[in-house]
């Protein structure tokens, strides 16, 4: 049995693990990955202010975020296809984050739907939405997340178009699989997946497939994507989704400050700081780079998540000490996901707990609302 210390180790145990074709769509990025590697070596080069003899026998990660209680400000970012990395594995990362007390996000791109997770688990889980083209199906998506009763609406604005992911392309991705004889290999080659996933129906995208116009064809998804998803997503947009769904809004995919002021005006709850995990534009800088002008400009009035790059409970760290009050995981918990199922990201979820805990009693802190830019050195120096 292999020894999980880290991330890392989940990471390693996925890749053995699941077909190379849905490995790589999650551990990839658009292009020269050149984003998608800065989001965690930006993370590399902040270091921590060691502080000594102060009282740590009171310490407590809690706090809330958009106005719900959590046990650590943590939420596990929504991921497409979920369920081919592990079989039903949206509803195990939904019952995973619910027993760690943080938020899970459903993807509109999973392949368990809104309704069956919401069957499968009794905690109020937040709903991710793309915007498409036929706007009457985005509304019943919106629907359907009230209905189901999730308690909190994460809009993506980054995805509108698909960024070019080399491995995707190269791989030939699709879902359900094709049965061509690499796919075939690779999927033999992994015979614990294949029989996990023999035993769920849930094997395409739940919330989308019979439900709109079209949506029936998924060989090639970046082709998919472009006829479906709807390039004209524009800030009017944004006001007729806020009352469609009347409940907290989370706007993600902010990553420049002149977009950071233009969420503030659609009176959104919070504003998640992020370039999708490095997996849209090639060439943007890291989130955590940008977290501190953006906390600048605008921290004082909406509150502000960020996700990208984060690996370990010192990044989280280091992000709540830049200015985040919230900050989502997306990688992290798939490794866990799909290297043992709901126990893995239970077990990504304790890693990063621990990590956190221990990290922020070593630079002399107790509670998570503490933690500030005085508790890091950027660039070598303090800030
Ligand atoms: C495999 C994969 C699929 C993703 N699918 C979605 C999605 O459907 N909707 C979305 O808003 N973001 C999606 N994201 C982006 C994540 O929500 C998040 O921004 C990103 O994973 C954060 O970076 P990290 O993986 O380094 O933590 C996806 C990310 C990955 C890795
Ligand atoms: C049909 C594929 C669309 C991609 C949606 C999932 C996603 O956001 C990602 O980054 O991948």
């Amino acid at each position: 049995m292999a020894v999980v210390c880290e991330i890392r180790d989940l990471e390693r145990l996925a890749r053995r693990r699941v077909p190379k074709m849905f490995f790589d769509y999650a551990n990839s990025g658009a292009w020269t990955e050149s984003t998608y590697r800065a989001n965690s070596e930006d993370f590399a080069r902040i270091k921590l202010r060691q502080r000594v003899a102060v009282d740590m026998s009171d310490r407590s990660l809690e706090t809330t975020l958009v106005g719900q209680r959590v046990s650590m400000p943590v939420v596990l970012a929504p991921v497409g296809l979920t369920g081919m990395q592990y079989p039903d594995g949206e509803i195990a990362a939904a019952r995973a984050a619910a027993a760690a007390g943080v938020p899970y996000t459903l993807s509109t791109m999973s392949i368990c739907s809104i309704e069956t997770v919401a069957a499968a688990t009794t905690t109020p889980f937040w709903f991710q939405l793309y915007v498409m083209r036929d706007r009457d199906f985005v509304g019943s998506l919106i629907d359907r997340a009230k209905a189901a009763g999730c308690s909190a609406l994460v809009l993506t604005l980054d995805l509108q178009i698909l960024g070019q992911r080399h491995n995707d392309i190269r791989n030939g991705l699709s879902t359900p699989p094709k049965f061509t004889p690499k796919h075939l290999w690779q999927m033999a080659t992994r015979p614990g997946w294949c029989l996990r996933m023999l035993r769920t129906r849930n094997r395409t995208f739940g919330n989308i497939v019979g439900h709109a116009k079209g949506v029936d064809d998924l060989s090639s998804l970046s082709s998919w994507t472009s006829q479906q998803f709807d390039p004209r997503l524009s800030w009017k947009d944004i006001e007729w989704v806020k009352q469609r769904w009347g409940g907290p809004l989370i706007l993600k995919g902010i990553l420049d400050v002149e977009d950071a002021r233009r969420a503030l005006d659609t009176g959104a709850d919070a504003i998640s700081v992020s370039n999708h995990g490095g997996r849209q534009l090639d060439g943007a800088p890291s989130s955590i780079s940008v977290l501190p002008e953006i906390v600048d400009a605008v921290g004082d009035r909406i509150e502000i998540h960020m996700d990208g790059g984060v690996r370990s409970g010192q990044d989280v760290l280091k992000a709540l000490c830049l200015g985040a009050k919230g900050v989502h995981i997306g990688r992290a918990y798939i490794y866990g996901l799909a290297a043992m199922g709901g126990p893995g990201v239970s077990l990504a979820l304790d890693i990063i707990r621990k990590e956190l805990d221990i990290t922020m009693a070593l630079c002399g802190e107790r509670r998570v609302a503490d933690l500030s830019r005085t508790n890091l050195y950027h660039e070598g120096r303090q800030d």
